[in-house]
C-alpha cells in the first residue's frame, strides 16, 4: 500500500487529542468480555495471502510496516463480519518497553506485551488505500496478541531484518514472506467492532477483528522490536521505539460482537 500516506508529526505516545473531536467510534479499547454479543451471523474469517506480494520492510517513526503489493486482489481478507473482499496492504506491530504493556486493545483489561495489526482496504468499494482510509467502511484490520514464550520460528525472518532499519524513514527490500504464519491456530473465535485508526489520521474507517487466541513469540525476538528507533540517523536525540500504543478510547455506546460463545 501505499507508503506516502504522510502522518502528522505527533509524540510517538500520540498523547494528543485523546480522541478526534466528535469522534465517537475511536480506537483501542477494553473488550468487557461479559458485555460482548454473540452474533451467529459471523461467519469465519478467509485469508488468501500470497507472499510473492510482499515487498519491503520499513521504518515510519511509529513502528515498522512490512508492506505488501496491493494492486492486484493476490492478498485478500473476506468473511468474518465483513460484506466486501479487503486487500492486504501491510502489517505491524505496537509494543511495550516491559513485557508487562504494549497492547492496544486488551481484553477484561489483560494488557499483553504486543499486538499484531494487519490492515486490508475495501477493495469491492474503492481503488486505493487511500480512498478507503477515509469511508466508514473503508477498512479491516485483524488485531492479534502477542504473548512471550516459545519462539516463533516464521517471525525470525522479520525480526533479522530489523537491524537495518532501526532509524526512521529507513526502507529495506523484504520479499516472500507469508503473513499467515503469524495468525493463530484458531481464526474462527475473535470480536468485532467499529473502530478507528490508532495512529493520526484516526479515521473512523475501521472493521477491527481482534482474535480471541494469542500467539507467542520469544523474550530475545520481542526485545529486538525494541532496538529500533523513533528517531531518524540524524537526530542528535535517539529514542528507544517502545510504548507505541495509543491510549484507550470510551466505547460511547458501541457492541462489541463475539464470533464464539
Ligand atoms: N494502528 S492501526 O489502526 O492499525 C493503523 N494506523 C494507520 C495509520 F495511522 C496510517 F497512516 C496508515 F496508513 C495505516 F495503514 C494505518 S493502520
Ligand atoms: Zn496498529
Amino acid at each position: 500500500c501505499s507508503s506516502k500516506y504522510v502522518l502528522s508529526q505527533m509524540h510517538p505516545m500520540w498523547q494528543g487529542p485523546l480522541a478526534v473531536p466528535g469522534g465517537d467510534r475511536q480506537s483501542p479499547i477494553d473488550i468487557v468480555v461479559r458485555k460482548s454479543v454473540f452474533d451467529s451471523k459471523l461467519k469465519p474469517l478467509v485469508t488468501n495471502y500470497d507472499p510473492q506480494t510482499c515487498q519491503q520492510i520499513w521504518n515510519n517513526g511509529y513502528s515498522f510496516l512490512v508492506e505488501y503489493d496491493d494492486t492486484t486482489d493476490k492478498s485478500t481478507l473476506k468473511g468474518g463480519p465483513l460484506q466486501d473482499q479487503f486487500r492486504l496492504c501491510q502489517f505491524h506491530f505496537h509494543w511495550g518497553e516491559s513485557n508487562a504493556w504494549g497492547s492496544e486493545h486488551t481484553v477484561d483489561r489483560r494488557l499483553f506485551p504486543a499486538e499484531l495489526h494487519l490492515v486490508h482496504w475495501n477493495s469491492d468499494k474503492y481503488s486505493l488505500f487511500e480512498e478507503a482510509v477515509m469511508e466508514d467502511n473503508g477498512l479491516a484490520v485483524i488485531g492479534i496478541f502477542l504473548k512471550v514464550g516459545k519462539r516463533h520460528e516464521g517471525l525470525q525472518k522479520l525480526v533479522d531484518a530489523l537491524p537495518a532499519i532501526r532509524h526512521k524513514d529507513s526502507v529495506v527490500e523484504f520479499t516472500r514472506f507469508d503473513p499467515a504464519c503469524l495468525l493463530p491456530a484458531n481464526t474462527d473465535d475473535y470480536w468485532t467492532y467499529h473502530g478507528s485508526l490508532t495512529t493520526p489520521p484516526l479515521t473512523e474507517s475501521v472493521s477491527w477483528i481482534v482474535m480471541k487466541q494469542h500467539i507467542e513469540v520469544s523474550h530475545d525476538q520481542l526485545a529486538v522490536f525494541r532496538s529500533l528507533l523513533f528517531t531518524s540517523a540524524e537526530e542528535d536525540v535517539q529514542k528507544s521505539m517502545v510504548n507505541n500504543f495509543r491510549v484507550q478510547q470510551s466505547l460511547c455506546g458501541r457492541t462489541v460482537r463475539s464470533s464464539f460463545t
